[in-house]
């Protein structure tokens, strides 16, 4: 297989050359930038040196249509204008934004303030969230990889959505990201003296995510509501906590919803049911694409609390893009992403 990255330089780009360097069908991997053609990427990146000394390429149509592969982890407004007329010419295109995501072109004009991308690429494009689209993910020729959090937040409340076991009004997911999540451009946000030992919320009922987590909530989980969404910054590098307050549907218990969510992905590598939440956190999933569930009832409130977490930059972004990958071409789902959980 023949790879292009764009936006190779930043976090995204950065955690797809590690997993796809692994990658046992990844022969070639190219790499492109739209600022700094013919950097080598080593000199700005000396951890890759002797791995990856080859120059950055400017981003050009005529070479992008020879590659079987385009990822992009470019900011939202590129691929709407970058990827429509790539579309038939040849490579399958995979995209970390969020620019084919919504399929209503006015919750993207509302939620990202931009022009959306022509309607007629959104409807070729397969929302990549691998253990609920696997099927369109597998025709598609443009896949529109998930937000961060809303890879953690739906794979813990879709089967509990789709089974009518959680009351879908009234839901409250309440999420922590790393810095990580941010990209690698300097803000104040992500200032070291400003986000060490602190921990702050940002974007309240304003988030990006929240039309995509409600639009998938409707598609694969049949159930229709507003949700409330909070965002929080939290001091450390990669790692998401999805928390989500439900009320039971009557009669609904503790065991039905943990056997549930067994049950919905006991075939599938990357989600874990985690009983013993004694040591449940994000680094038990660092480094890694796995997602990992927890759900407790409170039978004093008939309320669940279910809990998810994963690294933003493997399950959140460049993994599961990789896993999107492997199931459009039928390759091993968790190959080159069989990397064991940095725990300490
Ligand atoms: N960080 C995360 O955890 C996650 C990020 N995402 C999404 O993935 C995308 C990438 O995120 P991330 O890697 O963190 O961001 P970064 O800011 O770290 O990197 C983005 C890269 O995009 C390239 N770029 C910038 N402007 C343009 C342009 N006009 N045309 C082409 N390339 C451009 C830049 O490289 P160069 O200057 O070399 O072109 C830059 O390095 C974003 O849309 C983000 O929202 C999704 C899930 C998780
Ligand atoms: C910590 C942090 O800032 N995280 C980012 C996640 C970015 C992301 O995934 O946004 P897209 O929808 O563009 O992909 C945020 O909350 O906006």
């Amino acid at each position: 297989m023949k790879i292009g990255i764009i936006g190779a330089s930043g976090y995204g780009g950065l955690e797809l050359i590690r997993l796809l360097h692994e990658h046992p069908e990844v022969g070639q991997i190219d790499l492109f930038t739209s600022s700094e053609e013919g950097t080598i990427f080593s000199n700005k990146y000396p951890h890759l040196t002797d791995l990856y000394d080859q120059p950055l390429n400017e981003i050009d149509f005529d070479r992008l249509v020879t590659y079987d592969v385009i990822f992009a982890s470019t900011p939202a407004g590129v691929t709407s204008k970058l990827f429509p007329p790539l579309l038939d010419r040849g490579p399958t295109l995979i995209d970390l934004s969020g620019d084919f995501r919504l399929k209503d072109l006015s919750d993207y004009e509302a939620w990202y303030k931009k022009a959306p991308a022509p309607i007629e690429a959104i409807e070729k494009s397969a929302y990549g969230l691998t253990e609920w689209n696997a099927k369109s993910i597998r025709e598609a020729q443009l896949i529109a990889n998930p937000g961060c959090y809303p890879t953690a937040a739906l794979l813990s409340i879709l089967p509990l959505l789709k089974e009518r076991q959680i009351d879908v009004s009234h839901l409250v997911i309440d999420a922590k990201s790393g810095v990580s999540g941010a990209g690698n451009a300097l803000s104040p946000m992500t200032h070291f003296s400003e986000t060490n030992e602190n921990l702050s919320i940002y974007k309240i009922h304003q988030h990006q995510h929240i039309p995509e987590i409600e639009q998938a909530m409707e598609i694969f989980g049949g159930m229709k509501s507003p949700i409330t969404f909070t965002t929080h910054l939290t001091p450390m590098t990669r790692g998401i906590m999805t928390t989500t307050y439900a009320m039971l549907v009557d009669g609904i218990t503790e065991v039905d919803l943990i056997c549930n969510l067994r049950e919905t992905y006991q075939h599938m590598p990357f989600v874990r049911v985690i009983e013993d939440i004694a040591k449940f956190g994000t680094k038990q999933v660092y480094g890694s694409n796995y997602c990992d569930l927890h759900v407790k009832v409170d039978e004093r409130t008939n309320r669940a609390t279910i809990v998810s977490v994963i690294d933003n930059l493997v399950k959140g972004a460049a993994g599961q893009a990789v896993q999107n990958m492997n199931v459009r071409f039928n390759f091993d789902e968790k190959a080159g992403l069989e990397q064991v959980p940095l725990f300490i």
